[in-house]
């Protein structure tokens, strides 16, 4: 596989959504999200040095990681944040490329989040981004997980700027409209990944 279509945008954008597009139309897609799950299976020794590091308070009862004690330990610690990022991603690069490697068809979207912040655009060959005013984030993502707005928010200034993301972007998908607005622009950019990734 050489040809990657690296997608991402801020929490509640609408990334999930338009990735469900891409999947229907036959593209295997690439979620950061599994992945960083994967790389801390129980078994796996980035699980064993977070236990190590954190404690076995980041254990639950079956040994998996209780991922709301990891997330306390690091969202408001900028010293454990940057340990833990300093572990996983190695392992995050690592897998999602070899499962980019293994990807059929003609291109893979890879789904990342934090797609700018942790310097992945380097192994994409295009970079979108699902783009929407900040009150539809908000919004959006207040509606579906039913949490506080403050939290939302706070993620929302551990992440990019909707500037920076739009300034780092190829192609831009405008989801501030109905949810069915997404499928067009999704077909769309198909065929122009389908023409981009077309042997020469
Ligand atoms: C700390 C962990 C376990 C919390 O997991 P949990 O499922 O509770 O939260 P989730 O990952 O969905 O993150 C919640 C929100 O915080 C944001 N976020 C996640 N990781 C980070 C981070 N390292 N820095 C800033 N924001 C982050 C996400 O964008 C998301 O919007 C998880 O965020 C994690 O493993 N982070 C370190 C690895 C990483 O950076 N993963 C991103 C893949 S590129
Ligand atoms: N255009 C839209 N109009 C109305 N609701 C939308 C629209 N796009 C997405 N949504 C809804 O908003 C919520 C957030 O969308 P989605 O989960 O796709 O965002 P995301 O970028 O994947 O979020 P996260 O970063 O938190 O994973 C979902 O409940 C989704 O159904």
């Amino acid at each position: 596989m050489s040809f990657v279509v690296g997608l991402t945008g801020g929490i509640g954008s609408g990334k999930s959504a338009a990735t469900r597009e891409f999947e229907k139309l036959g593209i295997t897609v690439i979620d950061a999200d599994v992945v960083a799950r994967q790389v801390v299976e129980p078994g796996t020794a980035a699980l064993a040095r977070i236990a190590e590091y954190f404690g076995d308070a980041m254990l639950n009862t079956h040994g998996e990681l209780n991922r709301t004690a990891l997330r306390k330990a690091v969202f408001d610690n900028e010293q454990h944040k940057n340990w833990l990022n300093a572990l996983l991603h190695p392992a995050i690069r690592r897998l999602m490329q070899q499962q980019i490697e293994q990807a059929p068809g003609p291109y893979c979207i890879l789904a990342v989040p934090l797609l700018i912040e942790n310097n992945l655009t380097g192994m994409c060959q295009r970079v979108l981004v699902i783009d929407c005013p900040e009150s539809l984030q908000l919004a959006r993502a207040v509606k579906r997980d039913g949490s506080d707005e403050q939290v939302i928010k706070n993620i929302m200034k551990s992440q990019a700027s909707r500037e920076q993301r739009r300034e780092a972007a190829d192609d831009i998908i405008d989801n501030s409209g109905e949810i069915d607005a997404l499928a067009p622009q999704v077909t769309r950019l198909h065929q122009q990944y389908l023409s981009l990734s077309a042997p020469s």
